[in-house]
């Protein structure tokens, strides 16, 4: 098996997910790419609707895709909808993107009282378990601190957390954007809890924070976050990389743009897709080089 760069073997000697994903950002350009098999892309790639067509789909982009992109997320609930077999293939895409290089972040957006986080930390982020990644997608809408179980195991292991704080669909911003006694919002309060998470760490914090490309100015203060921005929303859902500077302002930096049918839409064709990637790194570095 090929050896990750900057990964070490052995409990609590492994280099910290923030470091890892800064210079990934560093040598691969700042893009994320979603593994999002939606039966209409399954289809226009001319696959089937089931696990084989799953299999091909998966397969495809991690060869197009798994030695070049920094970070690639597949979102479970395409590979969840084929029951164990669709888990499967997920499981066999893991592993396969670890081998070729590129950070695996889990789009699975958990979060639970504090006792069963503890099992979806044991599920994603404890390196026997057959599902290891090198972070999740986790929401904090049952308290911030519930999810401690997964900062503490992904802190020990070199793992990350992405922690959703305002979210690209317009049905979030109600929830988010709502103030609480001390004026502060949701949003707010939970960037300020990963702040305390990630104080002192360098380069970068391994605890990230969700914002969507779409959601606009965002009213919050993003300069003590000191941890990874992942940013979804482009492409398919209207935001472009230059509303980015909209969105983060002097936070740029942190910016991990996140596109999943806009690249996923040039497939199958792998040139195509590794086309459609280099497109968007490098429409994204241009704006992310102007901070
Ligand atoms: O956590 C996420 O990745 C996420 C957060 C968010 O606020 N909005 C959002 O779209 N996502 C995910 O990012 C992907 C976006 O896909 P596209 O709209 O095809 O680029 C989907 O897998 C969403 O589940």
């Amino acid at each position: 098996m090929e050896a990750r760069p900057g990964r070490e073997e052995g409990k609590g000697d492994m280099e910290s997910f923030g470091a890892r994903l800064h210079r990934a950002m560093d040598e691969r350009g700042p893009l994320c790419v979603g593994i999002d098999p939606h039966p209409a892309l399954l289809s226009r790639w001319g696959l089937d609707d089931d696990v084989a067509g799953l299999d091909r789909f998966a397969r495809t982009v991690v060869d197009a895709l798994g030695d070049r992109v920094a970070v690639v997320k597949p979102q479970s609930a395409f590979f969840e909808r084929f029951g164990s077999q669709g888990v499967a293939v997920l499981e066999s895409t893991i592993r396969q993107l670890r081998n070729l290089g590129s950070l695996v972040l889990l789009d699975a957006k958990r979060g639970d009282i504090g006792s069963t986080v503890q099992a979806y930390a044991s599920a994603y982020l404890d390196p026997s378990s057959p599902m290891y990644v090198d972070a999740v997608t986790a929401s904090p809408f049952l308290g911030v601190g519930s999810l401690a179980p997964m900062f503490e195991l992904a802190a020990e292991h070199g793992g990350g957390v992405f922690v959703l704080a305002l979210t690209s669909n317009p049905e979030g911003a109600s929830v988010q954007r709502a103030r609480g006694a001390d004026g502060r919002s949701v949003a707010q309060t939970i960037l300020d809890e990963i702040s305390q998470l990630n104080a002192g760490a360098e380069p970068l914090g391994s605890v990230g924070a969700v914002i969507g490309a779409t959601v606009g100015e965002t009213g919050c203060d993003l300069s003590a976050v000191n941890g990874p921005l992942l940013a979804p929303g482009l492409g398919a859902q209207g935001a472009t990389a230059a509303d980015l500077r909209v969105v983060f302002g002097s936070a740029l930096p942190a910016v991990l743009p996140a596109y999943s049918r806009e690249v996923l839409g040039a497939g199958p064709d792998p040139d195509a897709l590794r086309a459609a990637a280099d497109r968007a790194v490098a429409e994204c570095r241009a704006v992310l080089a102007m901070s």
